[in-house]
């Protein structure tokens, strides 16, 4: 399996070489050259089979010969082994047609954990095969962040810089980051958005007077390796359901569309998935590109959904390389023009091509505390406000009732637990496995918004990559 960029200006490169790159010199995602495609027997074969071989399974096609099979398992095992629920993703039911997918037992309590425990231990596979040490370098609205850390803290050939926009994530998201003391992970604070962050970390990776010294690479969802270990679950889940003999159909609280496009990998796979409910907070460019064609920045507006509360979503360029027949080219001119104009506009056939398996849904923080009160209840389950906007969204789709709908359960909800309590009156615990949390030091730099002050911070801490 080989690699290619979104913006077509890159080498190929294999497994190993793409999970070390993170994103493409070219500035475009990598992606593979085609989707390998599950008979029905093959998804029927996943039926009842542990999570971790049902990953080992997906992402083998993926992964190539950079791990022969046996290693791929042993790091599936292992990463999942950490997980406090014997399913890893187990499904919860609501009603007669609503699901929980609880992607929350990870030791950092959000969806994050299912790719970034594998990312870890394949950084350190792929690093001891070679002599270079790695720079990571990474933006968080607050869950990425503190699932990278764990998986990286700690390890010798890796340094970790971590931004997150400074006051605009939970005290336990910060906390889950900055109580961390090893020496190779950096915390910084920013002045700005995490679209800032974001935009920062795409920069370095084109900036050649860090890239000549550190070998960078992506934590976030830019990285391929991540999206891949996503896939993993909606099989998992849809083959508990009934599948390939039945549709499901999947609700994703989204911000940098990196989960669901995992759901639309799955489904060019051949996994039989009915539709895909994008499901967005106020800050909703992803609701107007897919409902209007309309892909324009705006300013964030700070909610209760903090990790949700993105502009500019990365993936998307994924979907849209696809929806333009694969040309490298014409993506990079779109998204050359998208960065001078902030905006974009979708023509006619590509939103009627995304239509066909994505719709979309704005939901406000009126009905995102109305979807936690409902599934308090009616289910006694409590939701995070991000589950709450995908449960929203799921409840208000117009979707066969004989079709399951699955909401990715993304964030445990005591990561939110004013915001759990302010809609529901019931004030969620910390899992015991996040520990003494409020009582540990914390170490963070603040950092004015600024790519040099950033460049500067992270160059003069960082390992060159060979020595
Ligand atoms: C709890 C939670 N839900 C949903 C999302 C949105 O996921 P994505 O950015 O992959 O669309 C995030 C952040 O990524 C998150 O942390
Ligand atoms: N919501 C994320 C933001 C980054 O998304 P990613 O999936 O691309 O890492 C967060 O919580 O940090």
């Amino acid at each position: 399996m080989e690699y290619i960029s979104t913006r077509g200006g890159s080498a190929p490169l294999n497994f190993e070489q793409v999970t070390l790159a993170g994103l493409a010199g070219d500035g475009g995602l990598y992606v593979p050259t085609e989707w390998p495609k599950f008979s029905q027997d093959q998804i029927a074969d996943l039926a009842g089979l542990p999570y971790a071989e049902v990953a080992l399974r997906v992402m083998k096609p993926f992964v190539g010969d950079t791990l022969v099979e046996d290693e791929l398992r042993e790091l599936c095992q292992q990463a999942y082994g950490r997980f406090a629920h014997a399913a890893v993703t187990p499904l919860a039911q609501l009603d007669g047609q609503h699901w929980l997918l609880e992607l929350f037992h990870g030791p950092t309590l959000a969806f994050k954990d299912v790719a970034l425990q594998l990312l870890g231990l394949l950084f350190e596979k792929f690093l001891a095969r070679q002599d270079k040490h790695l720079t990571v370098v990474g933006a968080t609205s607050g869950d990425t962040g503190s699932a990278a850390i764990d998986a990286l803290a700690g390890r010798e050939k890796v340094d970790i810089f971590m931004l997150h926009p400074d006051g605009r994530i939970s005290d336990v998201q910060r906390r889950q980051m900055t109580t961390v003391l090893a020496p190779n992970v950096h915390n910084i604070a920013l002045d700005g958005s995490f679209d800032d962050a974001q935009a920062m970390v795409k920069r370095m990776f084109a900036d050649t007077e860090v890239t000549d010294r550190f070998a960078i690479s992506a934590v976030n969802s830019i990285n391929w390796a991540r999206l891949m270990a996503q896939i993993v679950y909606y099989f998992y889940a849809a083959s508990q359901l009934g599948s390939p003999a039945r549709k499901v159909a999947f609700s994703v609280p989204t911000g940098n569309f990196g989960d669901v496009f995992a759901g639309y990998v799955a489904a060019q796979m051949g996994l039989p998935v009915e539709r895909l409910i994008v499901a967005t907070n106020v800050n909703d460019i992803l609701h107007r590109a897919l409902s209007a064609g309309d892909y324009s920045a705006g300013t964030v507006t700070p909610t209760a959904a903090p990790s949700m509360d993105i502009q500019v979503s990365s993936n998307f360029e994924r979907l849209l390389f696809d929806l333009e027949g694969r040309d490298g080219a014409k993506t990079a001119a779109r998204m050359a023009a998208f960065d001078q104009t902030r905006k974009m506009a979708l023509p006619p056939e590509m939103q009627a091509a995304a239509r066909d398996i994505f719709t979309s849904h704005r939901v406000d923080a009126n009905d995102m505390s109305l979807a936690m009160r409902w599934a308090h209840e009616e289910s006694a389950q409590v939701i995070d406000p991000h589950t709450a906007i995908g449960l929203s969204a799921a409840r208000n789709a117009d979707i066969d009732p004989s079709v399951p709908i699955v909401t990715l359960a993304t964030a445990h909800p005591g990561k939110f637990r004013e915001a759990v309590e302010r809609a529901t009156g019931f004030r969620p615990a910390l899992p015991r496995r996040v520990g003494d949390l409020f009582d540990r030091e914390e170490a963070c730099d603040k950092l004015p918004g600024s790519y040099d002050a950033v460049k500067d911070y992270v160059t003069a801490r960082a390992t060159p990559a060979h020595g």
